[in-house]
């Protein structure tokens, strides 16, 4: 911060204090950079082939690598034995010291050993290395204490805050597998050393830019931010890290304090109280963002629980008695326990930070009357007491301090900013208007306590679409869908794809026929029960080539390394919800693509949208019509099967309610089929069972085979879905074949099937730029259509008053 910079007696504690700790690290690692250099020297004396290719290189995974360990929680997993029910209820940050110290020592003893080892070294040398340490520590470690004391004094004596502890790298042995040095990106943002460590296990070398942002807005600075940033760019850790990272300050601040006055700090007896709240708009959102949290927090020891539907109240409020110090939860649930005076909610006046994600979800339909709710519980600085008693009735205490401390943290992709939206928050925090409903993003930032300094940091590019994302589109008619969709799945299933539908009726439709089709899909919908939403993520993220058809319930905030096409079955109502899913592919540092499936209704909602993201063309996914014939023939094939089977299903649902209903009212159902009836169902039973087996065994021998072109005939080999290995022997064979025939013009080439088995962003880059939609042409045409349904409307009109002339007059000669 600018104060800290401007205070010179501070300026100068740093650099004695960094200048010591450069020292003793020089020291420290002069031998091990001995060893080093000699490597170095060797290496670069090897030839550099710079032919090598990602595939090749076993080092590759090192380089942009965003495999990133993530993993959601399943609702078997969430445990109270999880979230340490057995610490002491007001778990103060003595205690927490106390519980690390152990573990500290085993890792220091554990990379000494592995040090050691690695420069092969003797025992005793290994143990006098130690002993030496040992003593070193204990030294720094008097001389840490003696450093901070004073620069406590003189810090307090400037009105100063405390300023993040600065790292010397030997605190703990297990930042030493860790080459500091690629994080250099991180040293601006002057991060704790225990939120660092976390860093480095999370292996995230440089900021993104959104966080870059953030960071000292919200922690050095505490100002409340507004974000927006492209989808999969970090934004949980932008607001996350500042939480983290001033939830550290305070403690230490309140740890120090202790034995100088002997007296507890507001905030170490605060500790167990909650601290931050964070809604989200759905609950795997909810449930991915504590994990984030949670390996953020790993090293600091603060608690993040989930709140959400779906799961036990009973469970929930279990949790809650944890007294977690930060809560991530959607509004309905959060509201249920709140309302019902669940006291770790209810005491808001120890609230410190309130995080909307993807705040622009809050205010639509179905969520802001519970969120309404709770931000009116939210102790107010610029509300009366009496207000407030009203606004809050189970809220306990509340203190001035802690409300004008709240920061609020407003976050989303495709925040709808308006052009003044700072000078309505200052209007805003002047006059409030009670009954105003959170329709707009600044009135919920408003209600919810933003001051009008806050710092709004956008990000977003004019298309709002993520930088690595390929877009493209196909135009079919509507029968054709599900054709074209089982053809992107079969000829470029690679990687892992979600398909978003609109309507949980087609999402259903489609999972059945691709099941029928022999495609393993996973379905995930808002009316599925929590459990096997959460099973089907996972089992999504477990497979490679995973295929998820969902409804935008997954649309926002899922974070699912290695997503590599997003396909719009059915375009969504609105321009952020395209956002959203496309978002759920060509995060972080990787890239991909999705494909839109335009029939000729959805043109119009087509360029609306492309309009929206400033947009004038469009690339047209490249398609190989010679697959469409057998395509076609085997969904028509799954149709039949599906309709049958559809067909019998609910006669036996129908059924078995009428049976259960006579059950119930005690009735026997009697049977007034007479016996040719009977004869006549019983027939037509066996035949539709007769007529389902054909069917199957039809498309069980299609499947069987690969996906071929109507072209298909001996010269072709059948390639698909072999192995790379295979694949490079049937084109070396082809190559061969084919080589061998080149005088024979007549002749086909022998061409192997499967090759074009690529997925749909490589598909798509090697397509070219002819496959281009011009969206000017797409206007003329669609004004073309209009014009020409205009006639034949003015047509019919004139054709129908003739009629009725006509009828007129044959009426009146009558
Ligand atoms: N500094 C970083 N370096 C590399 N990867 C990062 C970094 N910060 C976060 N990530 C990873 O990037 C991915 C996306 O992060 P996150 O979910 O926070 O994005 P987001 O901006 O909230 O996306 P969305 O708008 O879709 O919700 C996550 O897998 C996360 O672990």
């Amino acid at each position: 911060p600018k104060c800290l910079l401007l205070n010179p007696v501070f300026e100068l504690c740093v650099a004695m204090a960094s200048q010591i700790s450069d020292k003793k690290r020089t020291k420290k690692t002069k031998k091990r950079s001995r060893v080093e250099s000699e490597e170095f020297e060797r290496i670069n004396s090897l030839n550099w082939n710079p032919t090598l290719t990602e595939k090749d290189d076993a080092f590759s995974f090192l380089i942009g690598s965003n495999e990133l360990e993530g993993g959601f929680l399943c609702l078997e997993e969430i445990d109270e034995s999880e979230y340490n029910l057995g610490i002491a209820k007001s778990s103060g940050g003595s205690e927490e010291k106390g519980k690390t110290k152990p573990k500290k020592q085993k890792v220091d003893t554990k990379n000494e050993e592995l040090n050691g080892e690695a420069k092969g070294e003797s025992k005793e040398e290994i143990e006098e290395v130690e002993k030496e340490t040992k003593q070193k520590k204990k030294k720094k470690m008097k001389k840490k204490k003696k450093d901070k004391i004073n620069k406590d004094a003189v810090n307090e004596a400037e009105g100063n805050e405390e300023p993040p502890a600065v790292t010397d790298g030997n605190d703990d042995q297990e930042q030493d597998s860790v080459d500091e040095t690629e994080y250099y990106a991180w040293n601006e943002l002057r991060l704790h050393p225990l939120l660092m460590k976390s860093i480095y296990a999370l292996k995230f070398k440089e900021p993104t830019p959104i966080q870059q942002a953030c960071i000292p807005a919200g922690s050095h600075q505490g100002k409340d931010v507004v974000g927006a940033a492209e989808t999969g760019s970090g934004k949980t850790l932008a607001f996350g890290l500042p939480i983290l990272q001033r939830l550290l300050e305070e403690r230490e601040k309140a740890e120090r304090q202790l034995p100088e006055n002997g007296e507890l700090d507001d905030k170490v007896a605060s500790a167990g109280l909650l601290r931050a709240l964070i809604i989200t708009p759905t609950r795997e959102l909810a449930l991915q963002v504590t994990d984030h949290l949670k390996e953020a927090a790993k090293h600091s020891n603060f608690r993040v629980v989930p709140i959400v539907g779906g799961m036990s109240s009973e469970k929930q409020e279990r949790l809650l008695k944890t007294r977690p110090e930060i809560v991530v939860g959607t509004p309905g649930r959060l509201w249920e326990l709140m309302s019902g005076g669940e006291t770790h909610l209810v005491e808001l006046h120890s609230l410190s930070f309130f995080v909307l994600d993807e705040a622009d979800r809050m205010i639509e339909n179905g969520h802001f009357h519970e969120l309404q709710s709770i931000v009116d519980m939210l102790p107010m600085a610029n509300k009366s007491t009496d207000d407030d008693s009203q606004k809050s009735q189970n809220c306990e205490t509340v203190s001035s301090v802690q409300r004008k401390k709240r920061q609020t943290f407003v976050f989303s992709a495709t925040i709808a900013l308006s052009a003044d939206f700072r000078k309505k928050l200052k209007r805003g925090s002047q006059k409030s208007k009670a009954n105003d409903e959170l329709n707009s993003i600044e009135t919920l930032s408003e209600r919810a306590g933003m001051r009008a300094d806050a710092a709004i940091i956008d990000l977003t590019n004019a298309s709002i679409l993520a930088n690595k994302l390929e877009e493209s589109f196909i135009d079919c008619r509507d029968e054709d869908k599900d054709g074209y969709l089982y053809y992107i799945l079969s000829v470029h299933g690679q990687g892992r794809t979600i398909v978003f539908c609109t309507s949980i009726a087609a999402l259903r439709h489609i999972s059945s026929l691709l099941r029928i089709l022999g495609v393993n899909v996973w379905t995930l919908h808002a009316q599925m029960q929590q459990r096997a939403r959460l099973k089907a993520i996972d089992r999504f993220r477990g497979h490679e080539h995973g295929i998820l058809i969902a409804t935008d319930v997954a649309a926002r905030g899922l974070d699912i390394p290695g997503v590599r096409t997003v396909i719009h079955y059915q375009l969504p109502h609105s321009a952020e919800v395209y956002v959203h899913r496309s978002g759920r592919t060509a995060r972080a540092h990787s890239d991909g693509c999705s494909i839109a499936l335009i029939t000729p209704n959805d043109t119009s909602k087509f360029a609306a949208l492309c309009r929206s993201f400033s947009k004038d063309n469009f690339q047209r996914f490249p398609l190989e019509m010679s697959y469409m014939p057998e395509v076609m023939k085997r969904l028509s094939l799954a149709r039949q099967i599906d309709k049958i089977s559809r067909k019998d299903s609910q006669d036996k649902a129908k059924k078995n309610w009428l049976e259960r209903s006579a059950e119930l009212m005690e009735l026997d159902l009697e049977d007034n089929d007479s016996e040719e009836e009977r004869v006549n169902n019983h027939k037509r039973k066996k035949a539709t069972s007769a007529q389902l087996t054909n069917l199957q065994e039809e498309l069980k021998s299609l499947l069987s085979r690969p996906l071929q072109p109507k072209t298909f005939s001996k010269r072709y080999l059948a390639g698909a879905g072999v192995s790379p290995l295979l694949q490079n022997q049937l084109e070396e064979l082809a190559r061969q074949k084919n080589s061998n025939n080149s005088g024979d013009v007549k002749r086909k080439k022998m061409i192997v099937i499967g090759q074009d088995c690529v997925e749909p962003l490589q598909a798509l880059r090697s397509a070219g730029p002819e496959t281009k939609l011009n969206l000017k042409d797409m206007a003329e045409k669609r004004r073309d259509i209009t014009e020409l349904r205009r006639k034949r409307r003015e047509t019919k009109k004139r054709l129908r008053e003739q009629r009725r002339k006509q009828k007129k007059k044959l009426q009146g000669k009558e």
